[in-house]
């Protein structure tokens, strides 16, 4: 999810349970003004628009196995310039059609593609062609339920791994019910691996959309941005909690704090409310630092530090 899917979040979503984590969609015209860089400092891989420092894209060694980079494209060409750069160090490359926002459907990415299956067919088979991991994609529903499976039948023979399904249609807004019966009309018609998505809130929720679909695996996007223990098979744990193990990890990977700034405020606004004071002190703070102390955990900042300059050196 766009500013939220960042490293801490996919570890955490992990933790409680999650088998595989997607980041937020990055654009290929972006991704690929970057360069990989080892840091050492923090242990992860970070790929860093040049220029600039601002880190687009963080990984570690933990997660190789289990994290989908997801992309945004209109062009094969610029799509396999991008995942060349980081296919070594991901599980598998996402190619998003389902963004119905404004500058993806004008830059031709995301839901445009919905349109112009000659250009899915190009990308697909190019990534697939020349990545020796997994290629996939995520659409949203199309107007008609047969037009949808038609897609998706021709999304498959361009030999994709998987097929993550939203099962709302473009215009649709996230108040909306997701089609469940309609994503179980593409289960049926293919043989590929089908990610059913859409109001998945609860872990019983998971269990629910397999069978009205028959998918084989879900896709959890609010439910895990409002809880991330929604993966526990033990039953969600209280926000609060989740919220701090979130603030904690955020520290120790050193996140951007507009990403984790925008991770709290979706918590704070779905389960409290922006205008009391913690949301007001969240959309002021600037830095880590100031989190931290927010939150009481200013012992673990000072920790993580100086940890670090322990094992570093003074950098
Ligand atoms: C804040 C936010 C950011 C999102 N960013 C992305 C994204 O980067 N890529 C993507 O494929 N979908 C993105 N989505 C859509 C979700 O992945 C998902 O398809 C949609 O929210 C329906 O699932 P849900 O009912 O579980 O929320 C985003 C949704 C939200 C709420």
């Amino acid at each position: 999810m766009a500013w939220q899917g960042t490293l801490p979040l996919r570890l955490l979503a992990a933790d409680y349970g999650a088998d595989i984590t997607y980041g937020e969609e990055i654009i290929d015209h972006k991704f690929i003004k970057c360069e990989r860089r080892v840091n050492e400092y923090l242990g992860t891989t970070d790929f860093v628009e040049k220029g600039s420092e601002s880190v687009v894209f963080r990984t570690c060694p933990e997660e190789r196995n289990r994290v989908v980079f997801q992309i945004g494209t209109s062009d094969a060409i610029r799509a396999l310039k991008a995942a060349q750069l980081v296919w070594k160090d991901i599980a598998a490359i996402d190619v998003n059609m389902g963004c119905p926002k404004s500058f993806s459907i004008s830059g031709g990415m995301g839901a445009a593609l919905l349109s112009k299956p000659e250009t899915i067919h190009d990308i697909l088979t190019t990534l697939k062609r020349n990545l020796d991991i997994p290629v996939t994609c995520k659409i949203r529903l199309l107007k008609t339920c047969p037009d949808t499976v038609e897609l998706a039948k021709r999304i498959e023979k361009t030999g994709v791994s998987a097929l993550a399904v939203h099962g709302r249609r473009v215009p649709d807004r996230p108040r909306d019910p997701a089609k469940w019966n309609e994503i179980a009309d593409v289960v049926a018609a293919l043989s590929i691996p089908v990610i059913a998505n859409g109001d998945v809130f609860d872990y019983e929720d998971i269990q629910r959309i397999k069978e009205a679909t028959g998918a084989t695996s879900v896709m959890v996007a609010r439910g895990a941005l409002w809880n991330v223990s929604v993966f526990s098979s033990h039953g969600k744990l209280p926000w609060e909690d989740v919220k701090r193990e979130y603030v904690r990890k955020s520290i120790l990977w050193d996140n951007d704090v507009k990403s984790t700034k925008h991770t709290l405020k979706e918590m704070i606004m779905h389960h409290s409310c922006l205008e009391l004071p913690e949301g007001k002190a969240v959309i002021k703070s600037e830095s880590l630092a100031d989190i931290s102390r927010l939150y009481g955990e200013e012992e673990y900042f000072q920790f993580v530090h100086k940890t670090r300059i322990l094992l570093n050196g003074n950098r």
